[in-house]
C-alpha cells in the first residue's frame, strides 16, 4: 500500500474513518436526500456514533434544508471553522455547506472552477471536523470539476474513501448512472453500490407500496455492471414535507427561541417515524456490509 501522503487536508481528516461520497449521473434524482437519509440514519442507528456532512453541491446546497439548519452560520476559531451541528449540544452531526457562507438566503454561487476548487480545499483542509465514524459527501449531478477537485483533494487518505450512486428506475437516469461508475472507475473510486431512489410509490393511507414507473432498473444495472445493489427507496410524501420544510417546523426550545439543535433533534425523531426510514435502514444494513467488503485502492486518480 502507498504511503498516506501527509498534507493539510490528510491532517485535518485523520481521524474520520470512512468518507462515502453520493453522486449521481443526473440531476433531481435525489441525491441530496439520500446523503441527507444516510447521515440521520447513521446518526439514529448507533449510540455515540460521529458523523458529518459536506455538500460539495456548491451552486445547489440543499443539506442545510434538509437538516433543518438552514440559516445557521459557521464561525471561525484557532483551528479553522467550526462546522454547525445540527443536533447541537450532543455534537455528533456536524454539517458544512457554502450555504452557511452566503450573505443571504437565496444568494446564487458564481464562480468559475479554481474558486470553487478552493473551497472545497477549504471545507477539506480548514473545517475541524474532529473525530467522526462516517463523513458524507453530498456532490453535484454528473461528473464535473467539483468532483475532480474532491477527489484530488482527498488523494492522500484514498484509503477510507468509497461512493454510492443514487439513480432513479427511469432509462434516462440509469443510462446516465452507467456514466457516472463508468468515471468512478476512470479515476478508481471504489464504490459500494447502486440506490434505486423513487422506485414505487408509498401511499400515505395504508403504506402499501405500488410501481408508479418501471421499477428493478437500478438492481438490474447493478447486476450487469458487477456492482453491489444497496436497497430501493420508494417515493415518500412523508419525506418530502420533511426534507422540504426542515426548517419551516422547528420546535420551540425552553428559551421559546428556536435553535438548530433542537430542529435537528426533532428532525431525527420524525424522520425514524418515515417509511423511508425503515426502507433506508435496509440500505444501511446492506452497505455496512459492503464497507468491510470493498477493495481499497492503493491510489485514486
Ligand atoms: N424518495 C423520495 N420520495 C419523495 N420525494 C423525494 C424522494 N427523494 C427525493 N425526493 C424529493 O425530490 C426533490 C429532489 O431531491 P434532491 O434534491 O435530493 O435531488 P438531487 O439529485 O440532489 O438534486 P440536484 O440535482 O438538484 O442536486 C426534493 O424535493 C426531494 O425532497
Amino acid at each position: 500500500m502507498a504511503a498516506v501522503q501527509d498534507t493539510p487536508v490528510s491532517r485535518r481528516l485523520s481521524s474520520i474513518k470512512h468518507i462515502i461520497i453520493v453522486c449521481s449521473g443526473k440531476g433531481g434524482v435525489g441525491k441530496s436526500s439520500v446523503a441527507a437519509q444516510l447521515a440521520l440514519k447513521l446518526y439514529a442507528s448507533t449510540p455515540n456514533v460521529r458523523v458529518g456532512i459536506l455538500d460539495v453541491d456548491l451552486t445547489g446546497p440543499s443539506i442545510p434544508r434538509m437538516l433543518g439548519v438552514d440559516g445557521s452560520s459557521v464561525h471561525q476559531s484557532s483551528d479553522g471553522w467550526v462546522p454547525v451541528y445540527a443536533d447541537a449540544s450532543e455534537a455528533r452531526l456536524a454539517c458544512m455547506s457554502v450555504g452557511f457562507l452566503l450573505k443571504r438566503k437565496g444568494d446564487s454561487v458564481v464562480w468559475r472552477g479554481p474558486k470553487k476548487n478552493a473551497m472545497i480545499r477549504q471545507f477539506l483542509s480548514d473545517v475541524r471536523w474532529g473525530e467522526l465514524d462516517y463523513l458524507v459527501v453530498d456532490t453535484p449531478p454528473g461528473t464535473s470539476d467539483e468532483h475532480l477537485s474532491l477527489l484530488e483533494h482527498l488523494s492522500p487518505v484514498h484509503d477510507r474513501l468509497s461512493a454510492i450512486i443514487v439513480t432513479t428506475p427511469q432509462a434516462v437516469a440509469l443510462m446516465d448512472a452507467v456514466k457516472c461508475l463508468s468515471f468512478t472507475r476512470a479515476v478508481n473510486l471504489p464504490v459500494l453500490g447502486i440506490v434505486e431512489n423513487m422506485s414505487g410509490y408509498v401511499c400515505p393511507c395504508c403504506g402499501e407500496v405500488s410501481n408508479v414507473f418501471s421499477t428493478a432498473g437500478g438492481e438490474e444495472m447493478a447486476r450487469r455492471e458487477g456492482v453491489r445493489f444497496l436497497g430501493a427507496l420508494p417515493v415518500d410524501t412523508e419525506l418530502v414535507s420533511l426534507l422540504d420544510a426542515a426548517e419551516a417546523t422547528p420546535p420551540k426550545a425552553e428559551s421559546g427561541v428556536p435553535d438548530a439543535g433542537s430542529v435537528g433533534i426533532e428532525l431525527v425523531r420524525r424522520y425514524q417515524a418515515t417509511p423511508s426510514a425503515k426502507h433506508f435502514g435496509k440500505v444501511l444494513d446492506t452497505l455496512q456490509d459492503a464497507l468491510p467488503a470493498i477493495e481499497r485502492r492503493t491510489s485514486i486518480l
